[in-house]
């Protein structure tokens, strides 16, 4: 069967080798299922050509039916058409055309026209060729060949037209068009390729895939599982027997190990880390410990407390402030701002034209024996009168509770330092304010244990009166320990008035709130407080309990067990109310200025530098020049604080504190005087002193404190022992009895700044031996 009409091209790019093979062999080769179509569809195509009058051999419509894929339509159009007769008035007749004869058809008839002459040998291409020149082929040489149309599609699939290539080309439609109608109306690529992938292997190509009925399968991400809880560590399986391996790596090259050499394993290991590095040098917590800041600077400052260590400034206004910022005394000096201009008040008519608008200030130290209650009574009196909240309290509360100290909790408002509240002691004196409606207090609460009786000597050296705490059911151990000692060194100091709160009424027995116990203690206190010198006048006894709060700042109820106390006693807040010296220090705000550092606050930002003490004398006011001894250096007043609040002055009888300017803070340190330039304190190496002595005095080696200050020193002369008045009883004794009254001349190692009229105490081995009056400094 010749199954192309028309070949006007390379015929390799139409047929494949195969389908050459069984033209040649006329080996059609159909298949069952081409035959089974032959014989189906050849009675249809004649039937269609009979009913059209046209003729037709089995062979005709077979090889119709094999030219278009069995495609009965087209089969029947083409024997049609193949049939008919064209008609005439169509135009001339296609071979009647005249027609351009090509080489080819020249070279046809010359064969023909040769073949008729046999006797002529063949003309071959060469020959035919030979006389013309090829880059100049005449027009009528040039060849007409036409490119035919392939009758049969070219081939899609598989690359030839072989009879494989058709039957998969046909497969591959049936096989697509089955697929559409399997598929879901919305479908994509991926999903159709998914689909095609996924189908059963066995599954004929040309089967029209079974639609499926189960929803389609996505990819379904894993419910992560929960962690699972960490196993139990399992041995580690036995090693494998190592078995002998060839090393197949390459030996190393000369860089490689010019490398490798350059580290030494000794100074580099993978756990080698940046201390490591760094050295030793690098402690573990670089901000463990103090910082160099906070270590107190002793040079040029011989005379500091026995602990080494300043109390924490008062909690309240600017040194709650400057707390924060203390960074003590080698503290790098920060520059100095500019001069301070002074606004020339004339501080003492001012402070005396607004005497009767002002309230009276008064400072009371607070002392007793070690755990009588001083710190919580004094908490007490703070949340009471709502200088701290109650909030605050509850804070310390459970911090206290935390540390298994819950009863020391009102003592925490006024022990601010770590130590003082792990050691549940008061160490150095604390420095609060409040305020009634009279009157401005400062409370200066001392340490009870004897570890700190200089400390206390400081505070209560600042004091207008003394409040003396004592434990209603301890009243014997107290006058062993410090209650007597403290009476003794708050008269030595000079303080004149003492109010005496018996305290822990809430805790006596048989039950709480005794009368009699109170009555008892009273009497004793006044006995003893009598035989220490103090006036029976100026002595108010008051009982309470600081912790649980009855007859500090509010009067008992009725029919509270302590509903006694309120007819027959004042509240200690109205008892202090009261105890207020009336001011009488007109003339001392008019004296050279006088006041005793009590604490040195560096490294605030807006002020680098402030000391804190009561000013004794005269008044200072910003822009106020100062000297500052014993260092001889002077300084500028450049802001001024009273109670915590800024102020335009400040005068004889404040504790207030001083911001100062222009001057190193190596220069200053406690126990130093702040004093007028111009009439300037003495710095001096030895003075005489009136005293009573507590002890047995012969010249020795004591301790002598002038107020905050205390330095070591010694009795060099025992000049004489006087009677009350002054009077010389005996010069040069041998030696001072305790209870008579002595002139004696101290020396002190280093020089010190202090004038006549101060109160000296003087102490050896841990006891009070003496106290008195300077009367005259140096000779
Ligand atoms: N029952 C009772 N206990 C009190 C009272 N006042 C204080 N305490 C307890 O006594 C203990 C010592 O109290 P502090 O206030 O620290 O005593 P202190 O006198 O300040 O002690 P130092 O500062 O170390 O001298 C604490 O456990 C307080 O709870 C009180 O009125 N009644």
């Amino acid at each position: 069967m010749q199954r192309v009409k028309n070949v006007g091209y390379d015929e390799d790019e139409l047929y494949d080798e195969e389908d050459d093979v069984y033209e040649e062999d006329g080996d059609p080769g159909y298949t069952a299922e081409d035959r089974a179509n032959f014989s189906a569809l050849t009675p249809v195509v004649r039937a269609e050509l009979e009913e059209a009058g046209v003729q037709a051999s089995d062979q005709d419509i077979g090889a119709a039916l094999w030219h278009y894929f069995w495609d009965v339509g087209k089969s029947v159009s083409y024997l049609k058409n193949s049939r008919t007769p064209r008609p005439q008035q169509q135009g001339v007749k296609k071979e009647d055309k005249p027609k351009a004869k090509s080489k080819f058809d020249e070279a046809a008839q010359k064969s023909a026209e040769t073949a008729a002459h046999a006797d002529m040998p063949p003309m071959s291409a060469a020959d035919w060729f030979r006389d013309v020149p090829w880059t100049q082929i005449p027009p009528e040489m040039e060849g007409s060949i036409v490119p035919a149309t392939p009758v049969i599609p070219r081939p899609k699939l598989l690359g030839g037209s072989s009879k494989l290539a058709r039957l998969a080309e046909e497969r591959r439609k049936k096989a697509v068009a089955a697929a559409n109608v399997a598929s879901p109306p919305v479908t994509n690529g991926a999903s159709s390729s998914l689909d095609r992938l996924s189908r059963p292997k066995d599954t004929k190509e040309n089967e029209a895939p079974v639609p499926k009925v189960e929803p389609k399968r996505y990819p379904i991400r894993k419910k992560r599982e929960p962690t699972p809880p960490p196993k139990e560590p399992t041995p580690p399986p036995p090693e494998p027997e190592e078995e002998e391996k060839p090393d197949l790596r390459a030996s190393p090259t000369s860089f490689g190990r010019t490398l490798a050499a350059s580290l030494p394993h000794s100074r580099y290991t993978p756990s080698m880390t940046l201390k490591d590095m760094l050295g030793s040098g690098v402690t573990e917590d670089p901000f463990k410990g103090p910082s160099p800041d906070d270590t107190k600077l002793t040079n040029g400052c011989s005379i500091t407390g026995n602990t080494g260590k300043t109390k924490q400034p008062a909690a309240n206004g600017l040194a709650k402030k400057t707390e924060a910022l203390k960074l003590g005394d080698s503290a790098p000096s920060a520059p100095s701002p500019p001069k301070v201009r002074s606004k020339g008040l004339d501080v003492p008519n001012l402070w005396a034209g607004g005497k009767s608008k002002r309230k009276a200030s008064a400072a009371f130290v607070v002392i007793g024996h070690v755990d009588h209650g001083k710190s919580t009574l004094m908490g007490r009196l703070l949340l009471d009168t709502g200088a701290v909240s109650q909030r605050d309290v509850d804070r310390y509360q459970k911090q206290a509770t935390e540390l298994g100290k819950s009863s020391f909790a009102l003592a925490w408002v006024m022990d601010t330092g770590t130590e003082e509240r792990e050691r549940g002691v008061t160490v150095d004196i604390a420095q609060h304010h409040f305020s009634t409606d009279s009157v401005n207090f400062t409370i200066l609460d001392a340490p009870g244990h004897r570890d700190f009786v200089p400390n206390m000597i400081g505070g209560a050296s600042m004091a207008d009166l003394a409040v003396l705490v004592v434990d209603a059911n301890q009243l014997e151990s107290g006058m062993k320990g410090q209650t007597r000692e403290h009476v003794l060194l708050a008269k030595a100091v000079g303080l004149k008035r003492v109010l005496v709160a018996v305290n822990k009424l809430d805790a006596t027995a048989p039950y709480s709130w005794s009368q009699d116990v109170f009555q008892k203690v009273k009497n004793d206190v006044l006995k003893f407080l009598g035989e220490a010198g103090f006036a029976a006048n100026d002595i108010t006894v008051v009982p309470c309990s600081g912790l649980s709060g009855e007859n500090v700042a509010k009067a008992p109820k009725p029919n509270e067990p302590a509903a006694w106390v309120a007819r027959t006693d004042l509240t200690l807040l109205k008892a202090l109310e009261q105890a207020v010296p009336s001011g009488g220090n007109g003339d001392a705000v008019k004296r050279p200025l006088r006041m005793q550092v009590a604490d040195v606050f560096r490294g605030g930002i807006t002020n680098p530098l402030s000391v804190s003490g009561r000013m004794t004398a005269g008044n200072a006011q910003p822009g106020d020049p100062v000297l500052v001894q014993p260092s001889g250096e002077t300084a500028t007043v450049r802001g001024v604080e009273v109670s915590g609040e800024p102020r335009d002055y400040a005068v004889a009888g404040d504790i207030c504190t001083l911001h100062l300017t222009d001057i190193d803070p190596i220069h200053i340190c406690t126990g130093d005087v702040v004093c007028d330039p111009s009439q300037k304190v003495p710095v001096v190496e030895s003075f005489t002193a009136e005293i009573e002595a507590l002890d047995s005095l012969l010249p020795q080696s004591v301790d002598v404190h002038l107020g905050r200050l205390h330095t070591a020193g010694s009795i060099t002369r025992l000049v004489a022992t006087v009677d009350d008045k002054g009077v010389t009883l005996k010069k040069k004794p041998r030696m001072v009895k305790a209870g008579q009254r002595a002139i004696v001349k101290v020396a002190v190692e280093d020089g010190v700044p202090v004038e006549g009229g101060e109160m000296v105490v003087l102490r050896a081995q841990g006891e009070t031996v003496g106290f008195g009056i300077v009367e005259r400094t140096g000779g």
